[in-house]
């Protein structure tokens, strides 16, 4: 007896879009279904059930029809989750069915007397390919609710219409597909009630901005409906790379790592030129994302630089708090598990506390004159592709843990900025403390050696970012307030990531927690500079750039 499951409508395929038996059969197959999937966040947490909410039909080239349904996965505390699935049914004499993955067969299904497979649709060439035609097109197709609107955006080229297509194989929170190697399409899984601010972005970049180092915009695709627009889809150009920033960088630390042994301090010139190029195509990046407005052109109020108000001061301390307090309760929770080195960190993590709550605090009344613009937000190595001789920005999401309003709120660039120099420190440590070229070395010392390269690496790649902008320019005041807008956010996110470590990388945690730990140690310099009352430190003699190891 075969133990995948199975259900059975005396309906016909195409019209089960309102057999509401049907729905309610699917949801009890959908739920285990979906917890086998890597984009389904709600595993961790306790279900309660899934429903499938809305059915949106598309018509496929062979006159047969595909489903998007809308999901809501419902949990014993908190908010529902919306998530979109695609539905295709594949009979099973249907030869499409061979090159099904098992991750993307659902069930069994019995419909009208045909037997026949549910799969998730990514996976039907049929269903991809009226998914791109519909966008090459232009094309709306009415819904019982709201509107199924495909746009075509600039970076999808005439005579494209039709091309061969192909699921990427890499498993992340969202589904990927190419058409004929050049274009990228990204399909939601987990949706908002808004347009996704990847969509805003990187149409805003593309459309009005000259910045050429992302994948240029070639459409979405929007559920519209009365309320609010959801963004289920977006294509973009595909971007030939051998790997991302985070496998390159890898590389050149295990150029690196061969000489530590024999105590050699050796990084080739190259990889500060690659460190240099990425400090500046991320400035590049920022410059785009910077229209005031101009003489009789008025600037887009989504992207409109903002200074630092007291909303936006109000709501990131609170942010903060309520971050700092999360951290320290899981870290007071799960410090036993943590190795010996980790709960030293977290000491003086824990008794900094005072400290850093009174420079978060700062925040409300320092004066601050930089802007706050739109950013990437969820900036780290992984979302920089590397191709041949340059870089290509991706995945313009934003942070992962918050909302899609809170995504879209401005700040300083140095958000950015902060999130990659951690990037990098995650690199180095990863690599020094997890490699066997160097066990057996003294801790101490490999960590004076870690900390040496990432100095040498941030210092080039912040240099070379703050030498794009030319100085002055509004972005950023002074000195000042670079470094302590830097601090801040370079704070935040190694404790956010502190969460990340704990819940899934737990011999990852001391990464973070020396982040945090640095920027203690700069947090008193400031203070000590404040108590000197000194106007502006210069640049390069801050705190942060002067940092050297211990
Ligand atoms: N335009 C593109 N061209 C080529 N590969 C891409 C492109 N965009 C993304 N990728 C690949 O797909 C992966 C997932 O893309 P990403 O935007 O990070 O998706 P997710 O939102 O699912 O994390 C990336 O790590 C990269 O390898
Ligand atoms: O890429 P996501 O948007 O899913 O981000 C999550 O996973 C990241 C890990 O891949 C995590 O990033 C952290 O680890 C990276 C190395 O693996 C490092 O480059 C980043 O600097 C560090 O923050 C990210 O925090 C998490 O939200």
């Amino acid at each position: 007896m075969s133990s995948t499951p199975s259900i059975s409508s005396t309906t016909a395929w195409p019209d089960l879009a309102t057999d509401t038996q049907f729905r309610a059969d699917l949801a009890q197959l959908l739920l285990p279904y979906i917890n086998t999937c890597r984009w389904f966040a709600g595993k961790a947490r306790q279900q309660t059930g899934c429903s499938v909410q809305t059915v949106h039909t598309l018509p496929l080239p062979d006159d047969s029809v595909a489903y998007l349904l809308i999901l809501e996965a419902t949990y014993a505390d908190g908010i529902p989750e919306s998530y979109q699935l695609p539905l295709a049914f594949l009979p099973e004499d249907s030869p499409a069915l061979e090159a099904v993955p098992d991750k993307g067969r659902i069930g069994t299904a019995t419909l009208a007397g045909q037997p026949g497979t549910l799969i998730d649709a990514i996976y039907d060439e049929r269903f991809r390919t009226a998914l791109f035609t519909a966008i090459y097109a232009n094309q709306t197709i009415a819904q019982p609710e709201g509107t199924l609107a495909f746009h075509r955006g600039k970076g999808l080229a005439d005579g494209d219409a039709s091309l061969p297509s192909q699921v990427l194989p890499v498993d992340s929170s969202n589904s990927a597909m190419t058409f004929g190697g050049k274009y990228f399409l990204k399909l939601y899984r987990k949706l908002f009630n808004e347009t996704n601010p990847e969509v805003e972005m990187v149409a805003f970049l593309t459309d009005e901005s000259e910045f050429a180092h992302i994948p240029a915009f070639g459409g979405s695709l929007v559920w519209q409906r009365p309320e609010t627009d959801i963004t289920l889809g977006m294509v973009q150009r595909m971007v030939p790379n051998d790997k991302d920033s985070w496998a390159q960088t890898g590389d050149y630390l295990n150029d690196f790592l061969y000489a530590v042994p024999q105590r050699l301090f050796a990084i080739r010139e190259d990889v500060f030129d690659k460190v240099e190029l990425l400090g500046r195509r991320t400035g590049e990046m920022h410059c785009a994302l910077y229209k005031p407005d101009r003489p009789n052109e008025p600037a887009n109020p989504a992207f409109a630089p903002e200074p630092f108000t007291n909303e936006y001061r109000d709501f990131l301390i609170r942010r903060f708090e309520d971050l700092l307090d999360r951290r320290y309760a899981l870290l007071i929770d799960n410090y036993t598990r943590l190795d010996a080195q980790a709960q030293r960190l977290a000491w003086v993590f824990m008794e900094a506390k005072e400290m850093i709550d009174a420079f978060v605090d700062d925040f409300r009344t320092r004066p601050l004159d930089s802007l706050r613009i739109r950013i990437h937000g969820d900036y780290h190595l992984g979302q920089v592709l590397a191709t041949e001789s340059d870089f290509v920005l991706i995945d313009f999401e934003g942070e992962p843990e918050s909302s899609i309003s809170e995504r879209k709120i401005k700040h300083s660039p140095l958000k950015d900025v902060a999130g990659m120099i951690r990037s990098y420190h995650y690199a180095v440590s990863a690599k020094l403390f997890n490699s066997a070229e160097t066990e057996g070395i003294d801790p101490d010392h490999l960590q004076r050696v870690s900390d040496r390269w990432f100095y040498l690496i941030r210092d080039t790649f912040l240099d070379a970012y703050l030498d794009t902008f030319g100085a002055p320019h509004p972005l950023f005041k002074n000195n000042n307030e670079i470094n302590f807008l830097l601090l801040i956010y370079l704070l935040e996110k190694a404790v956010y990531e502190l969460g990340y470590e704990i819940s899934y990388r737990p011999s990852w945690v001391k990464i973070p927690l020396k982040g945090i730990i640095d920027v203690v140690r700069e947090i008193e310099k400031i203070r000590l500079s404040d108590g000197d009352l000194i106007p502006d430190v210069p640049m390069l003699q801050t705190g942060l750039l002067q940092g050297k190891p211990s």
